[in-house]
């Protein structure tokens, strides 16, 4: 029986890339500042002293980070033993945002340039705005910048419920957003707008637009919410997802944002959950009910968007200890042909400058398969665990990536 389980711990780089200087990243790397953080008390809200993280290590995440490095991560302790096959990732696509990152995940690599709103205020042409308030007979709009979804809300999550006008911001990722309170706005109303805006956004060549909807009656708060939806453009050629559905006939089940990252490409059945408890309790649940060629994927997306863009490395920590916790869980209902993949989309440094995602090596921790204990070094794409996800489901290969099985 062929099951596989990706679970993409959605920013959880192990050291800056060899490329991460045209980024302005040189030197961001979330496992290695998360954990000097911690040794130097300077984590201790929430949690207490050194990064301990016993099951990632154990499957090789700290030798892994050493390799990318050079150094070992500060104050964590190697295992005995190290029971997985692991290794770090570059990513060769243009960009270091989500979709790039999951699509050359999945074989796909990005090597086209996205397109960008640069201008950090006034950043949406007049042409675009016009059209969206007319199609969605909007009073105006709020934002037109950049910004951090959180402290937008604080600025300007007032005005908009007085206004009825929707906040929309963007980043240094190719993305639109739109933040919308779900009672006073809608959270229906917020959907159509978003779908309005994909298609206007279609000639800008915009990865991405996300609905942020919110909740609360003051700044103090306003919190966003797990009806957040992301409407990506569809990958550019067939992901091995999409492969193992159209030529195996299997099985792909989405558990969190991943049918909305593939723009519902090559998925079978989609769960929501909201959380990193509950992302994983759905992980367990669903890997209980996989039959022969199933491919479940996670993405354990509050590492990033509740902790890396937050720039919150207490929290960064604490979640990753929680998520360590859990997994003898998942370890338990492995089959021996099972395969197990632990990585990453990109990085996003809670202890980098900005709120930005950061140019990172992503780990790729395997386990199953027949796969030997040991270093997989470095892999020259994140396709690889594309190709290698190819080769275990015996689709036709990828073409980017290098199997690893
Ligand atoms: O600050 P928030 O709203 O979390 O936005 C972040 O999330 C977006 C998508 O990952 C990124 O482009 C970044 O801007
Ligand atoms: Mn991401
Ligand atoms: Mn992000």
């Amino acid at each position: 029986m062929k099951r596989a389980i990706v679970l993409v711990l959605d920013s959880f780089g192990i050291g800056a890339a060899a490329d991460a200087d045209k980024f302005g990243d040189q030197g961001s790397d979330t496992l290695g500042n998360i954990a000097a953080a911690c040794q130097q008390g300077k984590a201790d809200i929430g949690r207490q002293g050194p990064l301990t993280l016993p099951n990632l290590a154990t499957l090789g995440l700290f030798h892994a980070h050493q390799e990318s490095t050079g150094q070992l991560a500060a104050g964590v302790s190697l295992p005995t033993e190290v029971l997985g096959s692991y290794g770090y990732a570059k990513e060769i696509s243009s960009g270091k945002d989500t979709p790039s990152g999951h699509w050359e995940l999945a074989g796909v690599p990005v090597l086209f340039e996205w397109g960008y709103f640069l201008q950090t205020e006034n950043s949406f042409p007049a042409e675009l705005i016009d059209d969206l308030v007319r199609q969605a007979k909007l009073p105006g709009i709020l934002g037109n910048k950049h910004a951090s979804g959180t402290t937008i809300l604080e600025q300007l999550g007032e005005e908009h419920i007085h206004t009825g006008k929707p906040v929309c911001y963007t980043s240094a990722d190719s993305v639109f957003q739109i933040a919308a309170h779900e009672q006073h706005f809608g959270l229906e109303r917020l959907y159509q707008l978003c779908e309005i805006a994909r298609e206007l956004l279609m000639p800008y060549n915009i990865g991405r637009v996300i609905a942020r909807p919110f909740v609360g009656e003051s700044a103090a708060e306003f919190a966003r919410t797990g009806n957040r939806r992301d409407y990506s453009i569809a990958p550019p050629a067939p992901t091995v997802l999409q492969k193992l559905v159209e030529e195996q006939q299997g099985q792909v089940v989405s558990i969190g944002k991943i049918a909305d990252i593939y723009a519902h490409v090559g998925i079978t059945r989609k769960v929501k959950a909201t959380g990193m408890d509950a992302l994983f309790d759905a992980t367990l649940s669903e890997l209980g009910r996989a039959g022969n060629n199933t491919l479940i994927m996670t993405n354990f997306v509050d590492f990033d968007s509740s902790f890396g863009h937050r720039r919150n490395i207490a929290g960064y920590a604490a979640e990753l200890e929680a998520f360590d916790r859990r997994l003898p869980e998942l370890l338990a209902l492995l089959a021996p042909d099972d395969l197990l993949i632990l990585t990453a989309d990109h990085g996003c440094d809670p202890s980098w400058k900005g709120t930005e995602h950061t140019r990172e090596h992503v780990p790729v921790l395997c386990l199953g398969a027949g796969l030997s204990a040991g270093s997989l070094g470095l892999r020259g794409t994140f396709a690889d665990v594309g190709q290698s996800l190819a080769h275990y489901f015996g689709t036709s290969a990828m073409d980017y990536g290098t199997s690893f099985l």
